[in-house]
């Protein structure tokens, strides 16, 4: 019989660590003194201390080379969430989470964080400090947030003492900060096409927009407090910048920083939404012939025209979790970042 060497507490692997919030999560790993593995598709930069293994998770056996020794997955892989590819969705987020939990067993790693997100919960209606007991979304915005529900429950139900095997899900919202590819990306290509004049609804909407290091700070102290006899063995957390801003105020500070104006005119909301299906339906009914792009998805509408932001009084309780960067100075480093989108660059 094949003999397993003991994993050390501080070798740690990260799948999806090429991505933005896995690869602030493997420096600050580092920082602290971990031995990390980063399991990814794609290799996107070089770090001393970090060994790279480029594969799929779908594949156990790529998997298993990564998990050797190691102590401590953190699992923050998935594909985009602006993707409508289902299939994609299931196999990577479904199947695939399904994979690790097997890999991670059979190499006698000892706990598992995953990242999922505050948007399990969320079906497109107002959620006003949602602590971590509202039910699951019965009907998902999309097929992302449909299969980050299954990719959650799967990790948690998966946590055994007996086993020896511990889980945990950490649930940030609106993640930002250097190198995210998504939101300022999104926002200042939406701006210089001269489609960031108007605010849907009536601004007064309030959203958690979470830094990118206060997300990396919440998985690190899930995982150093996850033990049998802690409180923390199969359940989820919000993690937030605990400090709800309009929608419309975050988004204007962003476009500011960066030299475009920010959004003036007002839209009701249902139209704007009625319109963002119209667009959509037509998108789909026309996809065999021409793709088409919607800025405006039905998602993104509702992500901003309503209020979700969510209690993370579980995670300060049993983590001693406290977010690190006010979200003033967050906004500033991350405009400070992002040189090249600036108005004129
Ligand atoms: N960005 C946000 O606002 C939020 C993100 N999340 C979650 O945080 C996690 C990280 O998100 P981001 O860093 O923003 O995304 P990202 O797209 O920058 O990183 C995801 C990484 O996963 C890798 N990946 C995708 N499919 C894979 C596969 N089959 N095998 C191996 N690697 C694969 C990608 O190559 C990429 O490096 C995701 O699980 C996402 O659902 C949760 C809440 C909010
Ligand atoms: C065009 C504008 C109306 C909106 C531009 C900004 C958006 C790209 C972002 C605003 C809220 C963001 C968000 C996510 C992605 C980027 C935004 C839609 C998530 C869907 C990412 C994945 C999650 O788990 C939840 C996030 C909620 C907020």
């Amino acid at each position: 019989m094949a003999t397993r060497t003991r994993p050390s507490s501080k070798r740690c692997a990260v799948i999806g660590g090429s991505g933005f919030l896995g690869r602030h999560l493997v420096e600050r790993l580092v920082d602290r003194g971990y031995t990390v593995n980063v399991f990814d598709i794609r290799q996107a930069y070089e770090l001393p201390g970090v060994s790279f293994h480029q594969g799929d998770l779908c594949d156990r056996q790529a998997l298993l080379g990564a998990l050797r020794e190691v102590s401590v997955v953190f699992h923050c892989a998935s594909p985009a969430p602006a993707s409508d590819d289902r299939a994609l969705f299931h196999r990577v987020n479904v199947d695939g989470t399904r994979t690790v939990i097997q890999a991670c067993l059979e190499a006698g790693v000892q706990k598992l964080i995953l990242t999922s997100s505050a948007s399990v919960v969320f079906e497109g209606t107002d959620i006003k400090n949602g602590s971590e007991d509202l039910p699951y979304a019965n009907k998902p915005i999309d097929y992302y947030t449909e299969t980050k529900i299954q990719q959650e429950k799967l990790v948690l139900e998966a946590c055994s003492k007996e086993k020896g095997f511990l889980t945990v899900a950490i649930r940030p919202h609106g993640i930002f900060g250097p190198r995210d590819p998504q939101l300022v990306p999104i926002l200042v290509d939406t701006a210089r096409r001269g489609k960031m004049k108007f605010i849907i609804g009536d601004g007064s909407n309030l959203v958690d927009f979470t830094y990118v290091e206060n997300v990396v700070h919440g998985h690190i102290l899930a995982a150093e407090h996850l033990k049998a006899d802690s409180p923390l063995c199969g359940q989820a957390y919000h993690i937030t910048n605990d400090e709800p801003v309009h929608f419309w105020d975050f988004m204007s500070q962003i476009l500011e920083g960066l030299g475009y104006s920010a959004p003036r005119y007002h839209l009701p909301y249902t139209l704007v939404y009625g319109i963002a299906l119209l667009l959509w339906l037509m998108a789909v009914l026309l996809r065999p012939l021409i793709q088409i792009k919607p800025t405006f998805t039905p998602m993104r509408v509702a992500l901003a025209g309503t209020h979700h932001y969510y209690s993370c009084a579980r995670a300060k309780k049993d983590l001693g979790y406290q977010p690190l960067v006010p979200l003033r100075e967050a906004i500033v480093h991350t405009v400070e970042s992002y040189p090249h989108l600036r108005k004129g660059a």
